[in-house]
């Protein structure tokens, strides 16, 4: 009998959109149906949250709702906050062995992010946290609405998008983090919901 793990696992014989230094996207490593299977899945499954955290000396929800998922006592901080982990379901530990050991990289954490409609959304930013190391290694897979994924150059303020799809996996590697920041900014005409999973290794000695 197959389980839903069978419906789920990212493939990779798929296309390859070649981006910036440090950005692959592998396209449709799931099909259309099974993203849309795991999508819903997800929505019922994940513990959601919206943390509020302060920008500006100003406390604000997040425009977008998280679970964050780890081996056990790996926390993750960002923004002053501290997110204590969930821990790994049969499906999502399935697809993280599966991320493991087709990129060689033994992620231990995954940051869900629910983009409810096009008026959620994340800003600029770098995950160059410490716990995460010089240069690490993020596996992003996109499930449900296509949304637009902005990569600037730290330097040249050079804007380059990428239109992610549902099923593609979006690799960060190198000097992705050091040199650029991403977004996601908001597209009020979406009006489709989108779950993306960042797949990430935590560095278990540096969790503060
Ligand atoms: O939703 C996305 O595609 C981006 C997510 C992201 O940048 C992050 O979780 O750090
Ligand atoms: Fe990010």
């Amino acid at each position: 009998m197959q389980s839903v793990t069978d419906f789920t696992m990212p493939l990779f014989n798929t296309k390859v959109k070649s981006l910036p230094n440090g950005f692959i996207c592998h396209q449709n490593t799931i099909s259309s149906v099974k993203a849309d299977a795991l999508y819903h899945y997800l929505l019922d499954e994940c513990a959601w949250q919206q943390p509020k955290i302060v920008i500006y000396g100003k406390t604000v929800s997040i425009p977008r709702l998280q679970c964050y998922i780890a081996d056990e006592g790996l926390e993750y901080q960002y923004s002053g906050l501290t997110m204590a982990p969930e821990p790994w379901s049969a499906v999502l530990l399935a697809i993280k062995n599966r991320l493991s050991h087709t990129f060689g990289v033994p992620f231990n954490a995954l940051l869900v992010n629910w983009y409810r409609d096009g008026q959620d959304s994340m800003g600029w930013h770098s995950d160059d946290e410490p716990e995460l190391g010089r240069e690490p290694c993020i596996a992003s897979l996109s499930l449900g609405a296509s949304r637009l994924f902005k990569m600037r150059q730290k330097q040249t303020l050079q804007v380059y998008n990428l239109q992610l799809q549902s099923g593609d996996c979006l690799l960060m590697s190198g000097r992705s983090q050091l040199d650029f920041q991403h977004s996601l900014p908001k597209q009020p005409s979406v009006k489709q919901g989108r779950i993306n999973l960042t797949f990430r290794y935590v560095l278990p000695h540096h969790v503060r």
